[in-house]
């Protein structure tokens, strides 16, 4: 595989250009291609002391990454290891959705907001029709290129090198996307899971401001209770059965209409649809995008049309202010962010070397990604609806004991 090899010349084949962010799995490098004058973006994942370097199913489960091809999906360029790294080249995309969600100058009509949430889908449909899920969606996880078109970033990277340390708060707003049933331990699970966090984006979009920021998996059910009404058996039969399983004080629903009062009737449906508690009766990706809601006016915008921030320089020294505006509620994304130490930072590389099995396995087992020691700096504020907060459920016949041990694990100090 000569793209595979670890030799220089290899590596000179880019030139590193500044450095655009670090996320969970290392620094991204802005550099330029060479051999095709194209700027690209190059994740540099640490492989620690790993002198074996990446394991073989590592490898082939790249090659899979590589042939994934869809105008909706960020391409891999090319994969190689260089001084220890592992250096994952990816065409460069200018922006990504959470800079357009968070932008006070940007205002998205509803033809905006359905293209988004459509090319959202048709990415996540390419995959599921590969067997292959995301497992990570967030609107920082979904890249938008200078023709507008969004493509979905980080396939594959939580299985292939583990999943975060859930010391960095990365996990904690991934935590806001989190199906219930991952919430409730389920070990196995399915496509459901990309299209419940892709209701939570559909949601953002409409709101400006992430939907249900829960402060630990107990607050974040909480929060789903509360916005949709506590899950009965005869709704979710198998909720019962999942490993952490707690039962919560019935809540009845408020009125959708009451949680996104600017929603057409086509999007609160197409909303409440992905938002089915059982993932057996949760509408699939390819069910969402044949909905009347894509199809019934205004059409979605064209890709080219959608608007943007300006280029990441300037919309950054901009200075986006949380005191000022209405509408964006988000922290700003610095403080989404905590950079991984080193010392962490390798221990979780040499995950690596765990990965089995292959993409196409939908019974995945979920890596420790909860995420339970953090707190959000913001929590679900109702009061912007003029509404007063439903109640919120509480436990009341979980076995002490159990919720004791899941409330130690909740809190416990990171090491
Ligand atoms: N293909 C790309 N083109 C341009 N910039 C990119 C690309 N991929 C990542 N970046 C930028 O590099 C930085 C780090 O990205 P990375 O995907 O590693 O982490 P993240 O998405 O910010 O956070 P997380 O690891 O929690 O998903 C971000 O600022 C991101 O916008």
């Amino acid at each position: 595989m000569a793209d595979m090899d670890p030799s220089k010349k290899v590596a000179d084949r880019y030139l590193k250009r500044e450095v655009l962010g670090e996320g969970t799995y290392g620094v991204v490098y802005k550099a330029i291609d060479t051999r095709t004058g194209m700027t690209v973006a190059i994740k540099k994942i640490r492989l620690g002391k790993q002198k074996e370097g990446v394991n073989f199913t590592a490898l082939r489960e790249i090659k899979l990454l590589k042939e994934l091809k869809d105008p909706n999906i960020i391409e891999l360029i090319d994969a190689f290891p260089h001084k220890g790294n592992l250096h994952l080249v990816f065409e460069f995309m200018e922006t990504d959705l959470e800079a357009v969600i968070r932008d006070r100058n940007i205002f998205l009509s509803p033809a905006d907001t359905k293209s988004y949430l459509q090319m959202t889908l048709k990415g996540l449909a390419f995959c599921h029709k590969k067997w292959i899920l995301h497992r990570d969606m967030k609107p920082n996880n979904l890249l938008i290129g200078s023709n507008g078109q969004l493509k979905l970033a980080d396939f594959g990277l939580a299985r292939m090198f583990g999943s975060p340390d859930r010391r960095f708060t990365h996990q904690v707003f991934a935590r806001w996307y989190r199906a219930p049933e991952l919430l409730f331990g389920a070990k196995q699970y399915g496509s459901g899971v990309d299209v419940w966090a892709a209701a939570c984006i559909f949601a953002e979009l409409l709101l400006r401001r992430p939907f249900l920021q829960g402060t630990s998996d107990i607050d974040q059910l909480g929060k789903i209770f509360s916005a949709f009404g506590t899950p009965t058996p005869a709704q979710w039969p198998d909720m019962v059965y999942l490993p952490d399983y707690v039962e919560y004080q019935y809540a009845p629903a408020p009125p959708l209409r009451s949680l996104f009062p600017m929603a057409t009737d086509d999007a609160l449906d197409l909303l409440s649809k992905m938002f089915t508690y059982d993932p057996k009766a949760r509408i699939s990706v390819q069910q969402a995008l044949e909905h009347r809601y894509f199809s019934s006016a205004p059409l979605p915008s064209d890709p080219d049309k959608l608007p943007r921030p300006a280029p990441k320089k300037e919309s950054r020294d901009s200075g986006f202010n949380l005191q000022e505006g209405p509408t964006v509620l988000s922290p700003p994304r610095k403080s989404r962010r905590v950079m991984p130490g080193r010392d962490g930072f390798e221990g979780n590389s040499m995950q690596a070397d765990k990965v089995d099995g292959n993409f196409s396995d939908f019974r995945q087992t979920i890596d420790d990604n909860t995420g339970k020691n953090e707190s959000a700096p913001m929590s679900v504020d109702f009061s912007i609806f003029g509404l007063k907060p439903p109640n919120r459920p509480t436990i009341n016949s979980a076995d002490r004991s159990y919720l004791k041990r899941k409330l130690d694990l909740e809190f416990q100090q990171p090491e």
